[in-house]
């Protein structure tokens, strides 16, 4: 029950224990003054009578003698009467004229203070039909108080005159005085009698009323007290169900709770406390925490510290470490609680929360993020992260070993083996280094080493030693012995020296490649005057210029129109292009693709340009058929690395499928060369793109002579005639002949023949007569920009050959 009605409940019980008190006591003070009254009138009454009596006896007197003095004192005796009598005449007129009451009670010399309780009480029962007798008594009495004051009247008048009294005058005056005083002694007996029966009803009355007030006052009492038990009897019951429903919480509760007395001592801990300090709970009850859990007496003074600032709560967001001795630690974060007992501390309750699996993600997840899974050295975030520690503190040399020919490995046993070899040329290494070397796994089959506080020449002794080491390693598997070579690039770093560690490894990374081109299993040292360097060097500028010409598509496309040379058949119609690749960098003018083609192949940068061609191709073409452009053959450039790129053809089915290009409308161009030198994948990647309805086209065909043998194999829809021999085949008979052979090959081989870099009207007339299929140059048309002008002009018959005799450069291919 919550603690505001239990209070409401209290003193709701308190007000009918109040109330009861305050109405018995009003009955009871009631009853004394109802009684005190009585007593009053009983002793008005005797005043009253002692009052006539007196004044009887001094008329008796007064008849006899004629002395004044008994006169006066008769006068004086029935004041007091007289008083009484007016007092109960202005009862009667009921005008509550209540001085007038007053002044004839204090006549009748009743005490003051019983005047005032008479005032109180009179008023209200004088109509009651109960005092009527007593009343009337009282009426009839003041008649006679009236009478002996008009006897005493008359008597004092007769004995003013000068006429001698007689002695049967004063008898007759004292036989009336006489009869009066008799008429009223039993009238105020019976009044007497009258008031004491009045007085004994009123008792009773009195004692029924309080023992009525009494009884219903006990029972209302009684009642209350009976609801108080059933109430606290059910409070008692709730709380003993709330007392279990919370003993079952906090044994359900994956934290950890402890209740604390004021000494800090353990009052109560649940389960999961004794899991997570592996104690039982008799081993933790009334220990001090201190001994339990060291580092929370200091978080309860922090704690109480911040109860000062009208902080309830604390949680302490700092994770705290508890050893359990033949187990893991656990980790915890704790908050407290103050415990107040009406504004008083009355003890602490501590929870732990265990996030030992959030610690553990959290250290697993920055292991991850700073190490290589594979070997478990630092990756290449790390080892930069260190290196900028180094740099400039001390000598050191910045060694980068890149294994030779590990691609082999990979391809002919697998990728566990090549992991193998990774894992044992790490341990090679590792053991080969000392101590505060360090070593790290930064790409697929590259190592870096940083020697530190080492001489440039003992650098070179230890990458020596560890080239060795690589060359002679032997990995066993399947009874056989597998090699591999390590080429080592070295960067020595002089204490003042200021480069980025990226700068550095980059450094490397050159020296290494350099290790590389001359022949592998080597050492080459960076040297920044070096030729080949400043090459490497330009090369990097450049790679890091197409990265970010992707990223922007600073690219942009262009189509030269491939020219049939015979007439073709219905439905074939339709403009037939190839698309060419320009880099628009910045204003400045189009960069031929054999400007930036042979770094991007270095740096394996082709499958990434390859995608950009097929994704925007696709779009573009989605627009112009569906402005109405009529395309037969829309001929793409395909790289030979991206040839061994698995993903490249789900890529292509997706962007055919995503721009609903129709496939028989695109024509695949793949390098004779690439082909050949990739002939498995090359197949596989043709045979699938058939599939669809794509068509394949063999490009510089003839320039690799080796590759007449394999034609057979390429499921191929066109050769494309290098263009060396046909630029100039009209004055170089041997380039003519080539010209002739290939296309005498393709025709037996049932595949179309394209001729490129057509840079005359001769030259085409010449193809045209051979009997070649396309022809494609500047002589027919230069590359344009693939937009929809170049669509309306492409279609225009007849195409626009330029006069006979002009001259084109030839076409740089991509
Ligand atoms: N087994 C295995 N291979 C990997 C891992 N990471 C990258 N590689 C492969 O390692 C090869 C690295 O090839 P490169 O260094 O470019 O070529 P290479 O054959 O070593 O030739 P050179 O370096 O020119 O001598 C690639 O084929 C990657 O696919 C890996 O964790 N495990």
């Amino acid at each position: 029950m919550p603690h505001s009605t239990i209070s409401k409940t209290y003193t709701w019980r308190r007000w009918i224990f109040i109330s009861a008190v305050a109405v018995q006591l009003l009955v009871a003070s009631s009853s004394i003054a109802l009684m005190s009254s009585v007593r009053v009138v009983v002793s008005g009454e005797s005043l009253w009578s002692k009052g006539f009596s007196s004044a009887v006896m001094h008329l008796q007197r007064y008849a006899e003698t004629g002395n004044l003095q008994d006169y006066t004192d008769f006068q004086k005796s029935l004041s007091i009467p007289i008083g009484m009598g007016e007092a109960r005449q202005v009862l009667d007129a009921q005008t509550r004229n209540n001085s007038a009451i007053r002044e004839g009670l204090l006549q009748g010399e009743n005490h003051p203070s019983d005047v005032d309780s008479l005032l109180r009480i009179l008023p209200w029962v004088w109509n009651l039909q109960t005092l009527a007798p007593t009343i009337e008594y009282w009426r009839r009495g003041d008649r006679h108080v009236q009478a002996i004051q008009a006897l005493g009247h008359q008597i004092q008048e007769r004995r003013s005159t000068d006429k001698p009294v007689t002695a049967a005058e004063i008898d007759a005056w004292h036989q009336q005085i006489s009869d009066l005083g008799n008429t009223v002694m039993p009238l105020s007996k019976q009044f007497s009698a009258s008031l004491g029966s009045n007085s004994r009803q009123l008792g009773r009355l009195l004692l029924i009323i309080n023992l009525l007030t009494a009884m219903v006052l006990s029972l209302i009492y009684w009642l209350s007290v009976q609801r108080a038990i059933a109430e606290s009897a059910k409070a008692y019951s709730e709380l003993e169900v709330e007392r279990q429903r919370s003993s079952v919480t906090l044994a359900a509760l994956g934290d950890g709770v402890i209740t604390l007395d004021v000494q800090q001592r353990i009052l109560y801990a649940n389960p999961s406390t004794s899991q997570l300090l592996d104690l039982t709970s008799a081993q933790l009850l009334g220990r001090n925490i201190a001994e339990v859990l060291g580092f929370v007496p200091e978080l309860i003074a922090t704690h109480n510290a911040s109860l000062a600032q009208a902080k309830k709560s604390n949680s302490d967001n700092h994770v705290h470490w508890i050893t359990r001795p033949g187990k893991d630690n656990v980790a915890v974060r704790v908050s407290i609680t103050a415990l107040e007992s009406e504004s008083k501390h009355s003890g602490t309750v501590i929870v732990l929360h265990d996030v030992s699996q959030e610690q553990n993600y959290m250290r697993m997840l920055a292991w991850q993020a700073s190490h290589d899974a594979l070997t478990g050295l630092q990756n290449r975030a790390s080892f930069e992260q260190y290196l900028e520690q180094i740099i400039g503190r001390q000598q050191a040399s910045l060694l980068q070993l890149n294994l030779d020919h590990f691609k082999m490995i990979n391809a002919t046993y697998g990728h566990s083996v090549g992991d193998e070899v990774l894992r044992q040329v790490c341990h090679l290494l590792r053991s080969a280094l000392r101590e505060s070397d360090a070593l790290a796994r930064i790409g697929g089959d590259e190592f870096a080493i940083l020697l530190t506080n080492c001489p440039p020449h003992a650098a070179m002794q230890t990458a020596e030693r560890l080239r060795k080491s690589v060359h002679e390693l032997n990995v066993h598997w399947h009874q056989k012995n597998l090699h591999t070579g390590v080429s080592i690039g070295v960067v020595h770093i002089e204490p003042h020296h200021s480069s980025a560690p990226q700068s550095l490894l980059s450094m490397a990374d050159n020296a290494c490649k350099h290790a590389k081109e001359s022949g592998r299993n080597r050492i080459s040292v960076y040297n920044p005057f070096n030729r080949i360097f400043q090459r490497y060097q330009g090369d990097m500028e450049w790679v890091q210029r197409l990265r970010s010409s992707l990223e922007n598509n600073q690219f942009s496309l262009m189509a030269q129109t491939v020219y049939p040379l015979k007439p073709q058949p219905k439905g074939m119609g339709g403009v037939h292009f190839e698309v060419l690749l320009r880099l628009q960098d910045g204003q400045g003018p189009l960069i031929a693709p054999s400007v930036f083609i042979p770094i991007a192949e270095r740096y394996d940068l082709m499958p990434h340009i390859d995608r950009w061609v097929v994704r925007n191709t696709l779009k573009l073409l989605r627009t112009h058929l569906s402005e109405g452009a009529n395309i037969s053959t829309c001929s793409i450039n395909l790289s030979g690395a991206s040839l061994g790129d698995n993903e490249l053809l789900d890529f292509i089915r997706h962007n055919i499928w995503e721009h609903g290009v129709s496939a028989e409308k695109l024509c695949f161009e793949i390098t004779e060369t690439s082909a050949i030198a990739s002939l498995e994948s090359a197949t596989f990647m043709i045979t699938e793109l058939r599939k669809l309805g794509c068509r394949f086209s063999l490009d510089d065909f003839g320039s690799g002579m080796a590759s007449f043998k394999y034609l057979q194999q390429l499921p191929v829809d066109y050769l494309k005639i290098d263009g060396s021999f046909v630029q100039d085949m009209l004055k170089n008979p041997s380039n003519h002949a080539m010209v002739e052979a290939i296309h005498h090959i393709g025709r037996v081989l049932g595949k179309h023949t394209v001729a490129e870099f057509v840079g005359d009207a001769a030259t085409f007339e010449a193809l045209k007569a051979m009997g070649v299929d396309y022809a494609q140059g500047f002589y027919i048309a230069p590359p344009v920009p693939l937009n929809a002008e170049f669509f309306v002009r492409a279609a225009l018959p007849p195409p626009q050959i330029v006069p006979a005799g002009t001259e084109r450069k030839p076409v740089p291919r991509h």
